[in-house]
């Protein structure tokens, strides 16, 4: 029996186009502005030595730092400091009406849906949990954020690895015999289904013939109880 599900965003609940053509080029856009005016903000501040750290450069300066930051974006690195950044960034955009986290129609009434039937509902994304809350918070759909249980991001680990998922259930604290995963990588999927967790891929746009998870397309034709027995 599903207990809880644990949903990725980017390809699953939200168009991967809105992250890549609408939040990334914001982020890159405002990047260099932002951290000339905000690089002595505690957080802001405590994420470019987190930065440093990660680079093993412990006295780089704010030029190399954000020259790194652009070649992580190049990238789409999923480093936990990048994210963080990013995720202040859009705080504005969110703020200022640029933009509002797209969600696909079938998401919102299969959340409630779950959760009507007593299932917890949590996120696990690159994303930064901040990022997450804002992306859930400023919705197409407006504030969702009542819904969700708790959010996770790669403070738990990177989303190909099983531990990740371990620390998970372990935080949840149901066996994962009883979780659930959605996501659009079959990667994500399989480190989850090693920690002993359930899966279904979404399949947006192209399918995946790599992938050994069932398969849907949309939220509505997940079918809980095809995992009670
Ligand atoms: C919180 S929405 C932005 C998601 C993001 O920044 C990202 O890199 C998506 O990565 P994921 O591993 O969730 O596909
Ligand atoms: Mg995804």
């Amino acid at each position: 029996m599903i207990r809880a599900i644990v949903t990725d965003i980017e390809g699953t609940t939200s168009d991967i186009r809105f992250v890549h053509n609408v939040l990334f080029p914001y982020a890159r856009q405002h990047l260099q502005r932002y951290l000339a005016e905000n690089q002595h903000q505690p957080a802001v501040s405590r994420t470019l030595d987190d930065l440093r750290q990660e680079i093993a450069q412990p006295e780089a300066n704010i030029d190399q730092l954000t020259e790194t930051l652009f070649t992580f974006m190049d990238e789409d690195r999923k480093s936990t400091a990048l994210k963080a950044l990013q995720g202040m960034i859009w705080r504005d955009g969110y703020l200022n009406g640029d933009f509002s986290g797209h969600l696909y129609p079938d998401v919102l009434p299969s959340f409630k849906q779950w959760q009507s039937q007593g299932v917890s509902l949590y996120v696990y994304s690159s994303g930064s949990v901040a990022a997450q809350k804002l992306l859930f918070g400023y919705s197409d759909e407006g504030d969702i954020t009542a819904l969700f249980s708790g959010y996770f991001d790669t403070h738990v680990g990177a989303k190909r690895e099983v531990d990740s998922y371990r620390n998970i259930a372990s935080q949840i604290d149901l066996p994962a015999s009883e979780l659930l995963f959605l996501s659009d990588i079959h990667q994500e999927l399989d480190a989850a289904q090693q920690a002993g967790w359930h899966t279904v891929q979404l399949i947006r746009g192209e399918a995946d013939a790599e992938s050994i998870h069932r398969q849907v397309n949309r939220f509505d034709q997940i079918n809980l109880e095809l995992f009670s027995l």
